[in-house]
């Protein structure tokens, strides 16, 4: 993370003070914070954190100081601004995990002066980003749980700081919380307000399993007293915050009470209120939950779609490989649109018409992304640094050259003649013209040239001379006296018989605090005009040389210094009108900021769909209730682009009645996970906007993407892998329809072969009878391939090829019709020589299977063992109902578990007269 190298500042004096150390015992011990204490030249942290901070940020605890006496004493460390800053970043964005304080003072007299956390960064935003970019919006949520007439609901409100929106809505979730948990991942909420443990509802086992959402989504869970949920005080409040100061339009927020008590909590939270600059400048709308895609965050990992700290390289994940805006908020949306997938199919495809446009046209790709998006500069941040009256000049004049291109972008959009000229004309091209006419950024820009000396930046950024009377004054004097100054040195030198600039130089000296004139011989000049010297006032002499003034010269000086002094304050007031004057086009900016974000996205996607190793489609988006999902010539986007892999394309076709529900089977690294994770990462591609790694795709809108891998991050260890993977998939059970899509990796894997299979056998029933969805489900059960139903199930496996001679085994990566060989492991095991005996048992052992197998082959034909296996398959379905039906949401986890554990223990109960069923689900 950092250089190990690193030196620790040294403590000063002020760091070992006894009273200090007292002082700072007595505060309250929390955990997740971070004290930080501003010693002027250098910070330090102290007793945990100290250690925390030395393994963190220098490797090593070497750094780590013990100050004070043997009986009172207390560890710190110490960090030169650079490493503040980093660790700053690391604390709150990075890992979002802590909050963090800063105080000031000395002694045993220190103050908090700041404080932050991963949903409020405001008071270190500066500090944060001074050396850094913004990566992410930083969305604060607050979330609260109710029961009106016994239902469970949930109200989430949450604060977008950057883009100053404020959103909120209610609705009844399951006892999974699954639609919250698409919500918290829709946001991208980095901190997620609760209220305080304690009361009965915050204890219960649903708002325990909220944490646990919260905490899914990579959220840090912060936790306020009711109170703050009280919306006594909303309405006025609102009338206060919002554009529009008018609450009553949003009536239908506040009569919902969980939404108006997450709604205050938020800004409560965010500190609105105490903030004027956040005065009738907030939006607010009721968030509508069904306008995105909603994706858990199980699925979320499963396709890859935000960048692991794992990941070998930036294509390993979705976002890594389409992040390829050049602007820094086109990185912040696209983070935001992954998350956001749409589910309207106007708004899908009036994107792609915006991608189409840009791949058609290399010339409008190649101007946009080149020339005028090219080292833009963060706008967003500048502005909302604007608007917060923070912005210095030389941010005005980023602002300004960013203003300056916009003229170039309208005619860019102007001059493009394709089919797609209607949306780009009006989406952009229109509006970013009325953004830079005379009553808008032209005028902005008309105020920087009048205001700002241009001809000096970037080495000075002053305010002109000419752009106010009392400054223009101050600065003829300052010239004037500058010129008598000069003078004055000429003079000097002809008296001492130097040349001026060559063996004497007119120089600044420093005294205390101030500096003046003065002119600087070497040693060798003093040596020669010393006599002369003695009428001068001697200032210092060093070995650089002797500096020296004159009554003169020095009166002159002085005189330098209080017109320098009243010009900078001039300059100070004018700096601060010129930023107020500007302030007054942060709306515009706002405005401008969102489109220019996703013109780069899309052209971003462009840029990715024509350079891809083979060119990306458009796919033709299906309404949700179509049932297709056809993916021609398919891969995979992030394996596609990795070094050295020549991908393997395969079709992906699921239709409804015919292929709706697909089982892959093959052998390990076969190709199965890839298979069905480019489905699902095309779908989602599509739906975001974006081309697909397709040669032809057609594609019904999915509601919902379902994915889940194995029984990989069971959170309930101890339990059978079986009732694990059974609460795990119980979301998917609960929450997918027929107009999601899902995606199953090898469930049951890390269990035994048959506990698993009947895990994933009893799933597939259920999703294949009861909801409808299109399922892609890989799985080393072969036995599942004899599944039936009336959605249409159609059997996969990957193809291999061993070579006699060799017995070398090559995946060929081809996803065929059909099941695999499942002798197959056996052929392999021969030709690597295993010891005929091993060999000869696997033999016998597949032959068990062939023969447990053979029935499921004609299940439904009506021999005797086709009614044992109905029946075995009835039995097992009112398990899955059962356990859907389960009422999880009013027990604690222990309890779930024993009452999932007691439904399975009736079906095994009942297996032990069903030789059938006893085959799929016992160990
Ligand atoms: N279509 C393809 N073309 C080229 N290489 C592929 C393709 N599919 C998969 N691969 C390569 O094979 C590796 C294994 O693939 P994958 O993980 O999909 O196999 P699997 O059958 O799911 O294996 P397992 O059962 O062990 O999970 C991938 O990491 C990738 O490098």
């Amino acid at each position: 993370m950092v250089d190990t190298t690193l030196d620790a500042p040294e403590f000063g004096a002020d760091g070992t003070d006894q009273g200090f150390i007292k002082w700072f015992k007595a505060l309250p011990q929390e955990p997740n914070l971070v004290r930080f204490f501003d010693r002027k030249d250098y910070y330090s942290v102290h007793g945990e954190n100290a250690v925390f901070i030395a393994k963190s940020f220098y490797k090593t605890t070497a750094v780590v100081k013990t100050m004070g006496s043997s009986s009172n004493n207390l560890q710190g460390v110490t960090l030169n601004r650079n490493l503040f800053e980093t660790a700053l970043r690391h604390l709150l964005v990075d890992s979002a995990d802590y909050m963090v304080q800063l105080f000031e003072g000395s002694g045993s007299h220190w103050k908090k002066t700041r404080e932050a956390s991963p949903g409020k960064l405001g008071a270190f935003e500066d500090d944060l980003f001074r050396n850094a970019e913004m990566a992410d919006v930083p969305i604060a949520a607050a979330l609260i749980l109710g029961y009106p007439e016994g239902a469970r609901t949930i109200g989430i409100a949450f604060c977008d700081a950057a883009g100053r929106a404020l959103g909120t809505c209610e609705f009844a979730d399951d006892e999974y919380f699954c639609s919250t948990e698409s919500v918290l991942v829709q946001l991208g909420a980095k901190e997620v307000v609760m209220p305080k443990e304690g009361d009965a509802a915050s204890s219960s086992a649903d708002a325990s399993r909220l944490r646990d959402v919260v905490s899914r989504c990579n959220a840090l869970c912060s936790e306020r007293a009711k109170s703050s949920f009280s919306a006594k005080h909303l309405e006025q409040d609102l009338i206060r915050l919002l554009r529009s100061g008018n609450a009553e339009q949003h009536r239908d927020a506040l009569d919902r009470p969980l939404a108006a008590a997450a709604l205050s909590a938020v800004i409560a939270f965010s500190e609105l209120m105490a903030m004027d600059s956040c005065h009738h400048k907030w939006t607010l709308a009721l968030y509508d939950t069904g306008r995105y895609m909603r994706l858990d965050a199980a699925a979320q990992r499963a396709l890859n779609v935000m960048k692991q700290r794992t990941d070998a390289n930036d294509t390993f994940s979705l976002y890594g490989l389409m992040n390829r805006g050049r602007t820094p908020m086109a990185k912040r949306l696209l983070k935001v649109w992954l998350k956001q997938p749409l589910v309207s199919l106007e708004d899908i495809q009036q994107r792609h018409d915006i991608v189409d446009a840009l791949v058609e046209d290399p010339l409008l790709r190649e101007r946009l992304r080149n020339l005028h998006l090219r080292g833009l500069p963060d706008v967003e941040r500048l502005a909302r640094k604007l608007d917060r009256r923070k912005a210095s000049l030389a941010d005005l004049c980023q602002l300004y050259r960013a203003s300056s291109r916009l003229p170039m972008l309208v005619e860019a959009f102007r001059d493009y003649e394709g089919p797609h000229t209607e949306i780009l004309t009006t989406r952009y091209a229109d509006k970013l013209e009325a953004a830079h006419d005379e009553e808008h950024l032209a005028k902005f820009e008309e105020l920087l040239e009048a205001a700002v000396d241009l001809d000096r930046i970037p080495d000075e950024y002053l305010i002109c001379a000419s752009y106010d009377a009392d400054l223009q004054e101050l600065k003829e004097e300052k010239d004037e006296v500058e010129k008598t100054i000069d003078r004055i040195a000429e003079e000097i030198a002809e008296d001492l018989g130097l040349i001026m600039d060559k063996t004497v130089k007119l120089e600044w000296h420093k005294l205390s605090n101030t500096r003046t004139r003065c002119l600087r011989i070497t040693q060798t000049e003093e040596k020669k005009v010393r006599k002369k010297l003695s009428r001068y006032l001697m200032l210092e002499t060093r070995k650089d040389g002797t500096k020296f003034t004159s009554k003169g010269l020095k009166e002159a000086a002085e005189r330098l210094q209080g017109i320098s002094r009243s010009y900078d304050q001039r300059q100070h007031a004018l700096v601060e009108q010129v930023v107020s004057v500007a302030a007054t086009f942060c709306e515009v900016w706002e405005g401008v900021t969102s489109l220019v974000a996703e013109v780069d996205v899309l052209a971003g996607f462009a840029e990715l769909a024509t350079s891809a190793p083979v060119a990306y489609v458009r796919p033709t988006m299906l309404p949700s209730d179509a049932g297709e999902i056809s993916l021609i010539g398919c891969r995979h986007p992030c394996v596609e682009a990795q070094d050295g892999v020549d991908f393997i394309k395969n079709d992906c076709v699921m239709e409804r009645g015919k292929s709706w529900f697909q089982v892959i089977t093959g052998p390990n690294m076969g190709g199965k996970s890839t298979y069905i994770r480019q489905a699902g990462v095309s779908v989602l591609m599509a739906q975001v906007g974006c081309f697909v790694p397709c040669d032809e795709a057609r594609i019904a809108v999915r509601d919902c993407i379902f994915a889940r891998v194995g029984a990989g991050d069971c959170q309930l260890r101890g339990v059978s892998t079986f009732m694990a993977e059974m609460l795990e998939t119980a979301a998917i059970l609960k929450g997918a329809s027929s107009k999601s899509l899902v995606i199953i990796d090898e469930l049951g894997r890390g269990t035994s072969t048959y506990d698993g299979f009947g895990l994933a056998w009893a799933i597939s029933e259920h999703l294949m009878a009861e909801i409808g969805c299109p399922t892609l489900f890989a799985t080393h059960f072969h036995e599942l391939t004899a599944l039936q139903g009336p959605v249409g199930v159609s059997n996969k496996h990957v193809e291999t090829a061993i070579d006699e001679a060799s017995g070398k085994l090559t995946m060929l990566y081809q996803v065929a019709e059909g099941t695999c060989d499942r002798s197959f492991g056996i052929h392999v095991a021969e030709f690597a020589r295993f010891p005929p005996e091993v060999v000869d048992m696997a033999k016998r052992k597949a032959a068990e299977l062939e023969d447990f197998s053979a029935p499921a082959e004609g299940l439904g034909l009506g021999t005797k063992e086709d009614a044992e296996v109905e029946r075995a398959a009835k039995r097992a379905r009112v398990f899955m109902q059962e356990f859907a039906a389960l009422p999880l949401d009013s027990l604690s986890p222990e309890q779930a578990i024993a009452q999932s554990q007691s439904l399975y223990q009736q079906l095994m109960a009942d297996a032990a007269s069903m030789p059938t069923l006893r085959r799929l689900i016992e160990v």
